[in-house]
């Protein structure tokens, strides 16, 4: 019998550590969770920052036990644990931690977010069907698409903001439905509820998984909404500081996460000990960090619409699906994209930004600019990305938890000094995308403020 397939040993009795926790959950042995005693239950914030670590010496931070075996008192009676691929105390802590923050039946942690969606597309077969969006991260369409390839699997790429459009590839060849919500990084908005009913409709053992790497658990939760799976990068805001890659897996079945663990042990993708410890203790700053970093995007956002610019953040009354998204979230995050109608104007943009770091990923407590179609999302091609009405010159914002008047100073420097504004006696405006484009070939020709008729101006 191979070791998968051994049953689980039960925890010594009178050991510090569990089998189940107080809410009944049947999880790996790990440290106790927190849930209050009296039956309520204890705030999203709360919950992030209390762990009860059950540690013999009562330390109040999480041992990290950087230890790849541990002993076993015979050949045939193992521990808690036998080897850290498997599981590790560390790890276990961050996963009950998580679970609990993201009613979880069982979360799991590995490697990064891709691995995470990895291990969620080895329950998939051949022939089997992924219903998934048109605006997916640039990472998650490569997997797909080497699935696609190489892996006999069908992928049906649509616009999930229209549940009928959905609907009409799902079928009960549909193994999966695949969301991301708000979408990176055109920032559409999904309708997990009823498009997890459409697919289970479609095909009762359809699995839903939702990417919810944008919000957090924090400000969204797929599995309250119907969705089987949800996974995030760890990378982004559950850690906060860049420090660290990590994904993370919930489920809101037990036996899907059997499965899922199977998976992460067989190809030994499971979190380290040092970067569950990172990820716990990122995981404790969630709160605060988003709400700073989400109130700063608030303003960010109403700053570039105010000046005229197309901006796409859920935060806006002008976006076009801003009842949904408050409808299923409690908060709008903290990125957003926005066009200045030529691909030169945004790269100086970008390039003239002090404060803002030209940086892929988001979620960290410093504020990243990006050019998608040029980083994050260079592995589509162009073609697809225009296909999938992806614009050449979006430029990401991913806000950080800086004081807000600085970022707005540097971004409007940026603004005036990529020449995407113009000035005017009202103030600074955005230029329209035709004048932004010949902007771009004056700057290019070095004509800049030239006319015809009147020659250089001063
Ligand atoms: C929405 C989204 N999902 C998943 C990932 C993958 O996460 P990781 O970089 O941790 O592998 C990323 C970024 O990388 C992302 O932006
Ligand atoms: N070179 C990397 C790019 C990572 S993008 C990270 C993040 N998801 C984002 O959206 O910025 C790759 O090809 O994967």
């Amino acid at each position: 019998m191979s070791s998968e397939q051994q049953p689980k040993p039960k925890s010594v009795p009178g050991k510090a550590l569990q089998d189940v926790d107080l809410d009944g959950h049947d999880l790996p042995p790990s440290p106790a969770p927190s849930s209050p005693r009296n039956g309520r239950k204890y705030a999203l914030a709360t919950e992030l920052v209390y762990t009860d670590g059950g540690d013999q010496y009562n330390a109040s931070s999480v041992p990290i036990y950087q230890s790849a075996t541990f002993k076993q008192s015979s050949s045939t009676s193992m521990g808690e644990y036998d080897y850290t691929r498997s599981g590790n105390p560390t790890r276990t802590h961050l996963e009950r931690h998580l679970a609990k923050i993201m009613s979880a039946a069982r979360a799991l942690v590995v490697s990064s977010g891709m691995g995470a969606l990895d291990v969620i597309t080895r329950l998939l077969r051949p022939g089997d069907e992924v219903v998934t969006g048109d605006d997916l991260y640039g990472g998650t369409n490569r997997l797909l698409k080497y699935l696609a390839t190489n892996g006999g699997i069908v992928v049906h790429h649509v616009d999930t903001t229209s549940v009928d459009a959905v609907r009409a590839v799902l079928s009960p060849k549909t193994a999966m439905l695949l969301l991301e919500t708000p979408t990176n990084p055109l920032i559409k908005i999904a309708d997990i509820a009823a498009l997890s009913r459409a697919a289970h409709d479609a095909n009762p053992a359809a699995l839903v998984a939702v990417d919810n790497t944008m919000l957090s658990p924090l400000l969204q939760n797929p599995l309250d909404l119907g969705a089987d799976i949800v996974y995030e990068s760890g990378t982004k805001y559950l850690s906060g500081h860049h420090d660290v890659m990590a994904g993370v897996i919930a489920v809101s079945a037990a036996a899907l996460g059997d499965k899922l663990y199977f998976a992460i042990n067989a190809s030994g993708c499971g979190l380290s000990p040092f970067d569950s410890w990172l990820l716990l203790r990122g995981v404790k700053t969630l709160a605060v960090r988003m709400e700073k970093q989400q109130a700063n995007a608030g303003r960010i956002a109403s700053f570039l619409e105010g000046l005229g610019f197309r901006v796409r953040y859920p935060g806006l009354a002008s976006h076009p699906q801003h009842a949904l998204h408050w409808r299923q979230a409690r908060g709008a995050g903290a990125v957003l994209s926005f066009e200045t109608g030529d691909v030169a104007v945004s790269e100086r943009v970008v390039e003239s930004a002090r404060l803002w770091a030209i940086s892929v990923s988001f979620g960290c407590v410093n504020s990243l600019i990006s050019m998608p179609c040029r980083m994050s999302h260079a592995s589509i091609d162009e073609k697809t990305r225009r296909e999938r009405g992806v614009p050449e010159d979006i430029i990401r914002l991913c806000v950080g938890i800086e004081d807000v008047e600085d970022l707005i100073d540097d971004l409007r420097r940026a603004l005036v000094q990529a020449g995407a504004v113009k000035i005017d006696v009202d103030g600074i405006v955005a230029i329209e995308s035709e004048d932004a484009a010949a902007l771009a070939e004056e700057t290019a020709n070095g004509t800049v403020g030239q006319t015809d008729e009147a020659g250089p101006s001063s």
